[in-house]
């Protein structure tokens, strides 16, 4: 018998992770801010990249950021490693669910949980990883535990520096000290910020007639940032203050970033929480499953999302709390409410409007 030729792989390797081309169509791409990462630290260049964002926050809450310290290859191995992830058998899988019901989102989301419109169901699979601390220490697929230090190092760095970076750059926005928004997002302390694979499942013409094409539904995320690493499968579209959806455009070596509800409170309503949604892919993508590394950054679970007192927003007119009912409210709260929201039964996720939280706040989904 003929031997099969099998590459040679150690226990820990998994094969590389290959993106597809970008698509061919152009499409009505958003026109979004870049900030090079690797100014930070020159002279000059910390309030050089503020003044970007500060422009670019202004349009539309989305940019892009590049030299952030993660090689190609880093990245990719992270896609490669939540590929292995979806692959695992579906009863494995599921011994990792997350406790969504609770507003727990650390580990599995199955395929299917929400039902998007009349006997249509979601098309994501998800798996969070949470911060590597002793208070989110649980029970991880082989894959994960074998890859670990890996995974560790990669979310350690985004954390403390990308985001870290970018939450001096609002700081300085604000005119606050450069670490005033570092110390409500402290990694050892308990927040709900994770690391996360995710991937949908393309979805057939029937499905996607049914939907309009509309995969998620237009939202704004729950924290301070969200971090999507880029890939190459066009779906994700940013809605602009016009209320035109733009698609957003797989920038080479990129991370594209958004601004999420909690800067939004912290800052009432300056530091715009930015509404996107997730559409069908164009044509010559719309075979592939679409696989993501996210990272979603957010405040330490204490934190108050009261707005913070700044000169800034003193002088531009958004000191007056126009949203009162949320000071009181916590990071942790609110992030908890919205995730347990977001799976209830008695909730018509199909329907775009306004959505009760807690005490009295409310998320907007859009078309
Ligand atoms: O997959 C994407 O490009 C965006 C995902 C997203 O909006 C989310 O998970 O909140
Ligand atoms: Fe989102």
């Amino acid at each position: 018998m003929a031997a099969v030729a099998t590459p040679a792989l150690g226990s820990n390797d998994i094969p590389t992770y290959h993106q597809i081309p970008e698509t061919k169509y152009e499409l009505e791409w958003a026109d979004l801010v870049t900030l090079d990462l690797s100014q930070f630290d020159k002279p000059g260049g910390k309030e050089r990249l503020a003044q970007q964002l500060h422009d670019a926050i202004q349009k539309i809450g989305f940019f892009y950021i590049t030299n952030f310290g993660l090689s190609q290859e880093a990245v990719d191995r992270q896609f490669a490693i939540g590929k292995e992830v979806f692959n695992l058998p579906m009863e494995e899988k599921l011994q990792y669910r997350a406790e969504l019901e609770k507003g727990g989102y650390n580990g599995y989301k199955p395929l299917g949980l929400r039902e998007v419109a009349p006997g249509i169901f979601d098309n994501t699979e998800i798996y969070n990883i949470p911060k590597f601390i002793p208070a989110y220490e649980r029970p991880q697929p082989e894959i994960i535990n074998q890859h670990r230090d890996e995974i560790e190092q990669f979310a350690r760095h985004i954390h403390n520096n990308i985001a870290g970076k970018l939450l001096v750059l609002c700081a300085i926005i604000l005119e606050l000290p450069e670490d005033y928004f570092l110390n409500c997002h402290r990694y050892e302390e308990k927040s709900d910020c994770h690391l996360r694979f995710m991937k949908y499942h393309h979805r057939d013409e029937t499905e996607n007639q049914a939907l309009d094409n509309v995969w998620v539904k237009g939202h704004t995320d729950f924290g301070s940032l969200t971090l999507l690493f880029r890939q190459p499968v066009s779906a994700l579209q940013v809605r602009t203050p016009e209320g035109n959806w733009r698609w957003v455009r797989p920038y080479p070596e990129s991370i594209t970033v958004n601004l999420a509800d909690s800067l939004d409170f912290l800052t009432n309503g300056f530091l715009k929480s930015s509404i996107h949604r997730v559409v069908r892919p164009p044509p010559d993508q719309q075979e592939v499953d679409r696989l993501g590394v996210l990272y979603f950054v957010r405040p330490e679970d204490s934190t108050e999302l009261k707005p913070v007192a700044s000169t800034v927003l003193e002088r531009l007119g958004y000191k007056k709390a126009t949203d009162a009912n949320a000071v009181g409210i916590t990071a942790g709260e609110w992030v908890k409410a919205r995730v347990a929201k977001g799976v209830a039964k008695d909730q018509p996720r199909s329907e775009v409007g306004e959505q009760t939280i807690v005490g009295g706040l409310t998320a907007k989904y859009y078309d």
